[in-house]
């Protein structure tokens, strides 16, 4: 599904900040990704959003080598990635279901056809009675759940996410991550999750992609 093979990272002139990333993602796992401040964890999501490229290497995802493709291809397989940021990066002028609808409608889906899609996931992540509210009177939580919401309304095949649970109360932390192992389980989508919480990495027994210094070892 991911394949890095000797894929090297430097922003402008800047040192090599990801060095020789040589692995491999199967299609339905779930992965954590760890490692200390500064040691590439978001960078090394960027790439696998193709939001950046590498400077040295090659990365394949769901059979095609990215390096090759063109722009209208790169955006055709961005469609298939989902993510979800640390700061929820909701629009506050557009209501929690406008929110999670914006993805459907970008690809020119008519509400008729997605409304009944998008309160089914919105109630199924717990929002069902806030659909209705503006992000900014959300918790930190909710906030949050519409975000993942947003992120997989399009079903995309692989799903990212950069310290998801780094703005909510650590009691609400792990009720967030089987939100994840539930995607993760019950569509098989393939779930990528950057975290430093060290309960959550204990909580959960997923391997580990550890990031030291911008050279990675994965631990099952
Ligand atoms: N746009 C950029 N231009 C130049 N250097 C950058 C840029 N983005 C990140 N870096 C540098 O790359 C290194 C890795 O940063 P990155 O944000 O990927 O690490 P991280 O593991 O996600 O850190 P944190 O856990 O603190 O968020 C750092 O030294 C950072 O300063």
């Amino acid at each position: 599904m991911i394949e890095f093979s000797d894929v090297g990272l430097r922003y402008g002139n800047g040192p090599e900040i990801l060095r020789d990333l040589t692995f491999s993602i199967e299609p339905g796992s779930f992965h954590f990704l760890t490692g200390p401040s500064g040691s590439g964890k978001t960078s090394l999501l960027r790439l696998l959003l193709l939001a950046l490229k590498p400077s040295r290497g090659k990365v394949t995802m769901l059979n095609e080598d990215v390096g090759k493709l063109d722009r209208d291809s790169l955006l055709q397989m961005r469609r298939h990635i989902g993510i979800v940021f640390q700061e929820f990066r909701l629009l506050d002028h557009l209501t929690t279901f406008e929110n999670v609808a914006l993805p459907l409608r970008v690809l020119g889906q008519p509400e008729s056809e997605y409304r009944p899609n998008v309160t089914e996931l919105l109630e199924w992540v717990g929002l069902g009675e806030r659909m209705h509210a503006l992000p900014t009177v959300l918790s930190g939580g909710e906030k949050q759940r519409a975000a993942i919401a947003r992120a997989v309304i399009a079903r995309p095949k692989i799903l990212l996410a950069d310290e998801p649970t780094g703005n909510v109360d650590p009691d609400l932390s792990s009720r967030l991550v089987h939100l994840f192992a539930e995607l993760n389980r019950t569509l098989g989508m393939t779930i990528i999750l950057a975290t430093h919480e060290l309960p959550l990495l204990e909580r959960f027994s997923y391997p580990r992609m550890v990031l030291n210094k911008g050279a990675l070892t994965i631990h099952d």
